[in-house]
């Protein structure tokens, strides 16, 4: 059931929370050519809302991807919401991983033909018992008054037993975001969760999450290719170029010299 209570509280200006996601050395190949990620050292801590900037291909997704054991690593360790893990996590692991984790998608990848409100218990999926989550027909009434809260949040109350495609762009991703957020994951991580948006929507639908990670004290790791976002919603800004981290710094501090040299193509 969903936790109504008050934004936990921040931590206190200036004290460091602990970390909710660590790597030493993750380093990720495909096939034996071409290495995409060269030795990440990365620290994530609870609360904080992280922006991954970097060029097409750089390898963002992939390593948001071997954050959460959803691609093998190829060395190097992660330590994500207390699992410690080299190449993939066990499958006690994972599944615990999958439990804490919330995702957000450019394609909000909902069911089309279902309704907004079995799209947003669809979130439940990875609990016990996850057969029940197919529908709001079968889901227990706790996950139905979960994903109806859920809804509530992202403005969307009212469309509950609409056809999910009956929604407009924004609104289903607003769907998606209330999908990833109904079980209170400890971290939401969105790839690229404006993309298809036009310029307005992308920007509610960042503002809408970054506002509701905060509320929850959800700890948020998001891609993006615009800028702007990346400065106004993230604390922090860790852009990857060539397979390492080219810089990790707060958004507030982030020169444009800076992302220039992020997107500058180095000569051959
Ligand atoms: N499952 C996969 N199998 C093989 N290669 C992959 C796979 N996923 C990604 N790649 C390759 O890894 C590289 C990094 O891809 P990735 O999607 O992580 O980059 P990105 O920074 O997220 O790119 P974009 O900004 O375009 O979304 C690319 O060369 C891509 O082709």
């Amino acid at each position: 059931m969903l936790d109504l209570s008050p934004a936990r509280p921040s931590t206190a200006r200036g004290a460091l929370s602990d970390p909710i996601v660590t790597t030493g050395g993750l380093r990720k190949s495909y096939d034996r050519k071409t290495e995409i990620l060269k030795g990440i050292d990365l620290t994530i801590r609870a609360g904080e809302r992280v922006a991954l900037i970097g060029s097409n291909g750089c390898g963002k997704s992939t390593l948001l991807r071997c954050l959460i054991g959803l691609h093998e690593v190829s060395a190097g360790e992660v330590t994500a919401l207390g699992e410690t893990f080299t190449g993939l996590p066990a499958g006690a692991q994972k599944a615990r991983l999958r439990r804490k984790t919330g995702f957000v998608f450019q394609k909000h990848c909902l069911v089309r033909r279902r309704s907004v409100l079995s799209n947003v218990i669809h979130g439940m999926m990875s609990e016990p018992g996850s057969w029940r989550a197919f529908s709001q027909m079968t889901a227990p009434e706790t996950w139905r008054r979960a994903a109806l809260e859920a809804l509530a949040w992202v403005n969307l109350a009212d469309k509950a037993a609409a056809r999910a495609d009956a929604l407009s762009g924004g609104q289903q991703q607003r769907v998606a975001i209330a999908r990833a957020l109904v079980r209170q994951p400890a971290l939401l991580i969105a790839d690229e969760p404006a993309a298809s948006l036009d310029p307005v929507s992308g920007q509610d639908v960042m503002a809408l999450f970054t506002r509701l990670c905060a509320e929850h004290g959800i700890t948020l790791l998001f891609t993006s290719h615009d800028m702007s976002h990346a400065r106004s919603f993230a604390d922090r800004i860790v852009a990857l170029k060539a397979g390492r981290v080219l810089f990790d710094k707060p958004a507030d501090t982030t020169t444009d010299a800076d992302i220039e040299e992020v997107f500058r193509v180095e000569a051959r």
